[in-house]
């Protein structure tokens, strides 16, 4: 579905007057080829480049060099030469909820906006497509007309999901979409994105610094250091033997925190709930 070849960014930094332009190297040349419906974590820490090819994928920013394939096609990234179709099937969801939806928004105009944009539906269509949205992330028809600060962090982040899926996109890149969540709430918000991600057939790119989320969400995993990515494989194989040092030392340096257990017992508690219904 997605695939990334040999793909670099540059930041030129003005130094000052008499000095010249320092070239951050952002993005180093990385490749990757990703299956539908499956999940590649990029991993790494702050400044290593994660963040910048998210902009890439999701076309906010453009490569210095290489190619994005999207089902089989080169796609054009200059400036004006990006398709509405190919800009429909490729959305984002960023790490902070309360930043990414605007406070004087109802909720159903954040998510009927995507429609009034790029399609032709009536004003009807748009709020039935976005009433069964907020049901499908977990949210109620009761709350179209709520404004964003009337919601708790995870309530916030499920928003920012259902706009994203608005317009029927394949992929989706989730930049660090938990990581400013509560333990129990990234777990109930993870349940959602891999529940998503099966109604849906979605593609994900999820970004993130924290191994026991990568460790469940994963089905490959890329860990970038520097710009570069220095580990690519399955998970399994990753975590069971990771090749770099780098990757080791990321490995040992991280405390268990226990995504795992809570969503092992949300789990629980969800099917202990069925079988009473
Ligand atoms: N617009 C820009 N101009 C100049 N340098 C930039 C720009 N954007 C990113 N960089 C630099 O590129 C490198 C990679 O940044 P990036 O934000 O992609 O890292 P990251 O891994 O996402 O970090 P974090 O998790 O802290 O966001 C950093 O050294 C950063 O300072």
């Amino acid at each position: 579905m997605l695939e990334i070849r040999d793909v670099k960014r540059d930041y030129r930094v003005p130094q000052g007057l008499f000095k010249s332009d320092k070239i951050v190297h952002a993005v180093k040349g990385v490749s990757f080829a990703l299956e539908a419906g499956k999940t590649l974590a990029i991993v790494g820490e702050s400044g290593c480049g994660k963040s910048t090819l998210a902009r890439i994928l999701t076309f906010i920013d453009e490569p210095t060099s290489g190619d994005i394939i999207i089902d089989g096609a080169k796609v054009d990234t200059r400036p004006g030469h990006l398709t509405s179709e190919m800009r429909q099937k490729v959305q984002i969801v960023f790490q902070n909820p309360y930043g990414s939806l605007n406070p004087r928004q109802k909720v159903g105009d954040v998510l009927g906006e995507p429609l009034l944009i790029n399609t032709k539906m009536t004003a009807a269509e748009r709020r039935e497509k976005a009433t069964e949205m907020l049901v499908k992330v977990g949210l109620g028809p009761e709350h179209y007309n709520r404004y964003p600060h009337m919601f708790s962090g995870g309530q916030r982040q499920r928003i920012a999901i259902a706009r994203a899926l608005m317009l029927n996109p394949k992929l989706l890149v989730l930049d660090e979409p938990v990581s400013a969540l509560d333990l129990s709430v990234q777990a109930q918000v993870l349940n959602l994105l891999t529940d998503l991600q099966e109604e849906f057939g979605l593609t994900y790119v999820f970004i993130s610094h924290d191994l026991s989320v990568v460790r469940h969400i994963a089905d490959e995993v890329m860990v970038m250091y520097f710009g570069e990515a220095v580990e690519y494989g399955s998970r399994d194989r990753v975590f069971a033997d990771p090749q770099h040092d780098y990757t080791r030392s990321l490995f040992a340096a991280t405390p268990r925190a226990d995504v795992e257990t809570i969503r092992a017992r949300l789990a629980k508690r969800r099917s202990a709930t069925f079988e009473r219904a």
